[in-house]
């Protein structure tokens, strides 16, 4: 892909601690900054990009030049969106095997006519499967974020995630880790902090790995809410969240620059 100038990866050991949330806010943050963004849903077997875009039931379409034929991304909050979602009927699961499950994204990601791009945003599957390896070892990544909740378990398989980036042959940097769901603040206690999960969790893995942390997000309701309807978190009235990822792209601005 010759005209994406950085291609970060976001990885979590677990799922659900929030990387295609992370994906998704990092994205819009960094084009909100001016920049030119691709989000890539590799999360083959759940993909949940397209739901968090409200763009569930578009279709890309197709432009052919020649006996050359591209997929056009779908274009939403200044995001240019592609992902398996789009080719699948909702409610049905994929049940592929993890080698026919990479090179379907090695093709999505090769067909898609993405324009310049400064910065591609790739949402990975949990875990470290056939799809992270393939993408990892094929494509020059710039660099992986990896996202997990404070708590222990969550961090025990952020830690194998973190481990595959440093493996030899792979070598990805780690630009740092993002802590998600960091605590919660009831709206009749704005000045309290209650740490659900544990606290300073994603500090504690950002030592250990050698890296940075980026970034804390607030479990905030309307964060799930505004998922579920499409909707993006700078629109709400919540600001801590919008902070967080002003603040996490900003970061990412610096560690990685055009
Ligand atoms: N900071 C947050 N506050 C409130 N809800 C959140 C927050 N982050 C994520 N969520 C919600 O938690 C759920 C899981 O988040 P998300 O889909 O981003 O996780 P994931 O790690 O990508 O999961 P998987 O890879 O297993 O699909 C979603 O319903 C999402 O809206």
């Amino acid at each position: 892909m010759p005209t994406v100038k950085n291609i970060i990866v976001v990885a979590s050991g677990k799922g659900g601690v929030g990387k295609s949330t992370v994906s998704a806010n990092l994205a819009i943050a960094l084009a909100r900054n001016g920049m030119k963004v691709a989000l890539v849903d590799a999360d083959i077997y759940g993909p949940s990009i397209p739901t968090m875009f409200g763009i569930r039931d578009e279709r890309p379409p197709v432009s052919v030049l020649g006996d050359k034929e591209q997929i056009i991304p779908i274009e939403k909050f200044g995001v240019k969106i592609m992902s398996i979602g789009f080719f699948t009927k909702p409610n049905q699961g994929l049940i592929w095997r993890g080698p026919m499950a990479a090179n379907s994204i090695k093709q999505l990601l090769e067909t898609t006519e993405w324009g310049d791009i400064d910065y591609m945003v790739i949402d990975f599957p949990p875990g470290t499967g056939d799809i992270q390896l393939t993408i990892a070892q094929s494509l020059n990544l710039t660099g992986a974020i990896i996202v997990t909740t404070p708590q222990e378990i969550a961090l025990a398989d952020a830690r194998k995630a973190a481990s595959m980036f440093v493996t030899a042959g792979i070598e990805v940097p780690i630009i740092g880790v993002v802590e998600n769901m960091s605590w919660f603040t009831p709206k009749q206690h704005p000045t309290e902090k209650y740490f659900i999960f544990g606290e300073g969790g994603g500090a504690k893995l950002a030592t250990e790995i050698n890296s940075v942390l980026l970034g804390q997000v607030p479990l905030v309701m309307e964060v799930g809410a505004a998922a579920d309807k499409g909707m993006s978190v700078f629109s709400q009235t919540e600001k801590s969240v919008v902070t967080a990822f002003e603040d996490l792209a900003e970061k990412v601005l610096s560690a990685v620059e055009v």
